[in-house]
This record gives structure tokens, sequence and C-alpha cells, in this order.
């Protein structure tokens, strides 16, 4: 298939990669000249993706948004979520009827509250049945070594999943199917939020139970709130909920881990973001969180805290100290 891949970041490179080696021909859109540049001539994205060698010569990119997106049968969309709705804006006049949209993202807009499904669909005036999620447990560094990984394809449509599911399968990449696209969403939004936390209390010092407690904690949070938001608690207990979370809340690959580590130690949100290497989409989803949580009337203490942490300088401690500070009756 002809595939569109709309941000050449970390992630979208790497899923760049595995398209292309599923035997996809993959174009690769980006803002910067300068990745374009090097992704033609010298098959590499040292800016964003340094650690891959040297991209299969099926993927080619482009600076031109019609002729990324004018012959592509899916178009992956890769682009840092608070950024999307501009990004995406100038393609709608170029996207083939029939084209299946894709979303790699994983926040929530902080401005409107809106899921990325939302944001996409909305923007680019599409039908949900050509719409699709990608969310799991996927370090970008380890995906694009090649490393075993698997993820979940989310369309309201099982075609368009089976079609997904079929276009990004690899020997190494493993994509399995679901019509949970709420739920996959919020997986992908929240567990950054829980990462932070996680992060934020390893950072300060603190051990295996600590991190356990935040963990456990994050998950129930999530799983509530997108109950309330009509998704599955499946979707939770799987691949996209709880494995993501495992992956995310144990590396220092994941930005969200790192930035939260980093504000454990002492740092600033200013300064954890000068350090972050890419972006830490739980930051501005935090906000987005609590505010979800008080639109359905789902106690969020976990994104509360953590907005404590980013909004008014709350240190490790005070974290732990506020998580403590809720009523002993339930977990
Ligand atoms: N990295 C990972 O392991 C994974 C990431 N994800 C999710 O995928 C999404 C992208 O992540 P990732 O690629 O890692 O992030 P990066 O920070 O590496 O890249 C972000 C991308 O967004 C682009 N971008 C930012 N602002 C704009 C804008 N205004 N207009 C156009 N393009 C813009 C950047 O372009 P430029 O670089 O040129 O500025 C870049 O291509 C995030 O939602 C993330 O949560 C999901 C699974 C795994
Ligand atoms: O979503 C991810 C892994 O599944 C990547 O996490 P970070 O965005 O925190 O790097």
């Amino acid at each position: 298939m002809n595939i569109a891949v709309l941000g050449a970041g970390a992630w979208g490179t790497t899923f760049g990669q595995v398209l292309a080696d599923a035997g996809n021909q993959v174009t690769m859109w980006d803002i910067d000249p300068e990745s374009v540049n090097s992704i033609n001539q010298e098959h590499r994205n040292p800016r964003r993706m340094p650690s891959i060698e040297r991209l299969p010569d099926n993927v080619r990119a482009t600076s031109d948004r019609q002729s990324a997106v004018a012959c592509a049968e899916i178009v992956v969309v890769a682009i840092a979520a608070q950024h999307a709705r501009e990004a995406l804006e100038p393609f709608k006049a170029f996207m083939h009827s029939s084209t299946i949209v894709v979303s790699l993202m994983k926040g929530i807009e902080r401005q409107t509250g809106q899921r990325m499904d939302q944001v996409v669909t909305e923007v680019l005036g599409l039908p949900l049945d050509r719409f699709a999620a990608v969310s799991g447990p996927n370090l970008s560094k380890e995906v694009a070594a090649r490393q075993p990984s698997a993820t979940v394809v989310a369309s309201s449509s099982e075609q368009t999943a089976l079609t997904v599911a079929n276009a990004c399968e690899t020997a190494y990449f493993k994509p399995f199917v679901s019509s949970d696209v709420v739920g996959l969403e919020l997986c992908g939004s929240l567990k950054n939020v829980t990462a932070l936390a996680v992060g934020m209390s390893r950072g300060a010092g603190y051990g295996e139970n600590t991190a356990a407690m935040i963990q456990a904690r994050g998950l129930a949070e999530m799983t509530a709130l997108g109950q309330a938001a009509g998704a599955q608690a499946k979707t939770f207990a799987g691949l996209a909920g709880v494995g993501d979370l495992i992956a995310t809340c144990a590396s220092s690959l994941s930005r969200n881990y790192t930035f939260g580590f980093n504000l454990g130690k002492g740092m600033s949100v200013e300064e954890a973001s000068l350090a972050s290497n890419g972006v830490a989409e739980g930051v501005p989803t935090t906000d987005a969180v609590v505010q979800l949580g008080q639109s359905l009337h789902v106690a969020t203490p976990l994104a509360t805290a953590m907005s404590h942490v980013l909004d008014q300088g709350l240190d490790g401690a005070g974290l732990v100290t506020e998580l403590f500070g809720g009523p002993i009756i339930g977990e």
C-alpha cells in the first residue's frame, strides 16, 4: 500500500520503518526541511531517531503536503498532540475521500479536552469508520531496533482496523484489533500522567512500593475515567492499558517517565522541558484529565496531585503526601 506518515518524530520515523518492513511504500512528511532532507539523502533521521542507522529504501520524505497524501491509501498522524489540529488543517483539502486515517498520538488537547480521535475526525471531516487509533507498549527506540513488540489497532469499523493491522504487521511487530476507540485513546493518554508521577517518585528516591502504589492507583483512575466515558474496562486491563503502563513507567526511554524523574530530582518544569528529548504528552494532558474527571464526576486524585506538581511546583514528597490525604475506604 501507499502510506503517508505525517510527523517524522521519534515514533513517526520508527512506525514508518515498521510500515516499510511490512512491504508498504512509505512517504514521510515533516514540517522541518532538515528532517526531510536527511531522510531522502542519508536514509536517516538523526535529529529525532538517531539510533536508526539506515531507513529502508521504501521510505522517502517530502515537505509538500499535497504530494504526501494525494496517493496515500492510509495516512498516519504522528504529531505532538497539542499541535495536531493546526498541523492537520492544511491537509484536509488534499485528502482522498476513501483514505483511512490513523492516529499514533497519545494525548488530550488541553484547550478543548478532546481526544485525538475527536480532533482528527473533526479537523479532517472524516467519517468514524475511516479512522483508527494505534496504541500499546511501543517505546520507539526498542521498536526501531526491531525488538518484538505488540500493539492494538482500534476502529469502529472492523474492516478498517484489519486493514491497518495487516499494513503494519511484521515479524517483530504484532498488532491486535479492537473496537474500543475511546478506551484505546484514553489508555494511551492517561498512562502518561501516571508515568510522570512514577518517574517523579523514583527521582525523589522512593523505591518499588511507592512506584507500585502510584502505578496501581493510576490504573484504577484510568479505568474509572474510561468506563465513565463509555470505554470497556477490559481495554484498560490489556496491552494498551496495563501493558503500556508497565512499559512506560519502567523505562528511562520514556520521555514522560524521564520528565517526572527530573522533576523528582529537583528540576523545575521549564528545566525538565529543556532536558526532554521529544514531547512529554503527559504534561499538557494532566490538566485535561483533571477537567475530564470533573465533567464525568470521577475522582482523579493522581492527576490532580500531578497537576499541583506541574502548576504549583509541588515536590516529590508533597506528591506522595497529597496522595495519602485521600479517604481510607477503597483503593
Ligand atoms: N516515542 C514513542 O515511543 C511513542 C510515541 N507515541 C506518541 O506519538 C506522538 C508523537 O511522538 P514522537 O514522534 O515520539 O514525538 P517527537 O517529539 O519525537 O515528534 C513530534 C513530531 O510532531 C511534529 N510537530 C510538532 N509540532 C508541530 C506543528 N506545529 N506542526 C507540524 N508538526 C509538528 C514534530 O516536528 P519537528 O520534529 O519537525 O518539530 C515531530 O515530527 C505522541 O503523541 C506520542 O505520545 C506513541 C507511541 C510511542
Ligand atoms: O508511549 C510510549 C510507549 O508506549 C512512549 O512513551 P513516552 O512518550 O513517554 O516516551
